[in-house]
């Protein structure tokens, strides 16, 4: 692991590292925030997916979560979005949405996809094992977080690993891939055609069996360009219903998909995760 940069805020420090992923294959990126407490014992983290297009830099540089991590007392861990490197293999139109940047938080099972993208378990065992030895960070307090392709990610990533969580959050998550454009271009590229293997990764069908109801929180703007064709919120507001998970979904009147309406609410996610971290 390499230290590429590290700056001092609020009382903590923002870090970035780059190391030699084994699950993806291919050196990568990731930031780490430690709040001021870090210097005095361990603390707890939360991990942050971001969306497409997104690198580690996007979360640590327009969310401003620093200053209420610093208060709160918890890490936030952002990896960055795909595999990265020359010979990672991208969409043939260098499209913005599957490929380099767009990884899904899945593991893909097509070639030439599954030689790096295994977003899944990188995010799932890898990272955490690296974060967990190599920082003052509690093991068994950990909870996750995303934006879009990110809200996604860590709406599945949470839903089937509930005993690694404490609660998840999301703002303008997809939260149905297996019905919109973005999703079906990406599980179909990365999973292949049986659809089966889809449901896997679709937090609508997640929600229908989820053996553990984790505390969640969703947060969507309703001038989001993308709502209606590819986020589809009411979709996990009725999977919800159906199964009897009380989920909190607000509607937030006026905000877009963009990185202010995220800077809005962030308050209010770290609020959240730092009930159910230091319960
Ligand atoms: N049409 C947009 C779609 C990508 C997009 O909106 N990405 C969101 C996540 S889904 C984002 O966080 N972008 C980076 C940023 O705002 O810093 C583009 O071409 O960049």
């Amino acid at each position: 692991m390499e230290l590429v940069a590290s700056n001092k805020c609020f009382g903590g420090e923002q870090k970035q590292y780059s190391h030699t992923s084994s699950s993806l294959n291919c050196d990568m990126r990731f930031s780490i925030f430690l709040p001021p407490q870090a210097e005095e014992g361990k603390v707890p983290v939360l991990y942050w997916l971001s969306g497409l297009t997104c690198t580690d830099e996007n979360f640590v540089q327009k969310a401003g979560a620093q200053r209420y991590a610093a208060e709160a007392g918890i890490a936030i861990v952002c990896p960055d979005t795909s595999p990265r490197g020359e010979d990672v293999a991208d969409d043939a139109e260098g499209a913005y949405d599957f490929g380099l940047g767009a990884g899904f938080y899945v593991n893909a099972t097509q070639a030439p996809w599954n030689k790096h993208y295994h977003m899944y378990d990188y995010i799932t065992q890898e990272l955490p094992a690296l974060i967990n030895a190599e920082f003052p960070v509690d093991v068994e307090r950990q909870s996750i977080s995303g934006h879009s392709m990110g809200g996604h990610g860590a709406l599945t990533i949470a839903l089937k690993n509930p005993q690694q969580y404490k609660s998840v959050s999301a703002f303008a998550p997809i939260v149905s891939p297996i019905n919109c454009p973005w999703g079906q271009k990406a599980l179909g590229g990365y999973l292949g055609n049986n659809e089966n293997a889809w449901f896997e990764y679709d937090t609508c069908e997640l929600v229908k069996n989820a053996p553990v109801k984790l505390p969640m929180l969703v947060d969507q703007g309703d001038a989001d360009q993308f709502l209606e064709e590819q986020l589809q919120t009411q979709r996990l507001v009725d999977a919800c219903d159906q199964a009897g998970y009380s989920a909190e979904i607000n509607m937030r009147e006026g905000y877009d998909h963009s990185y202010f309406f995220i800077a809005s609410y962030i308050e209010s996610h770290i609020e959240f995760h730092r009930k159910f971290l230091f319960s």
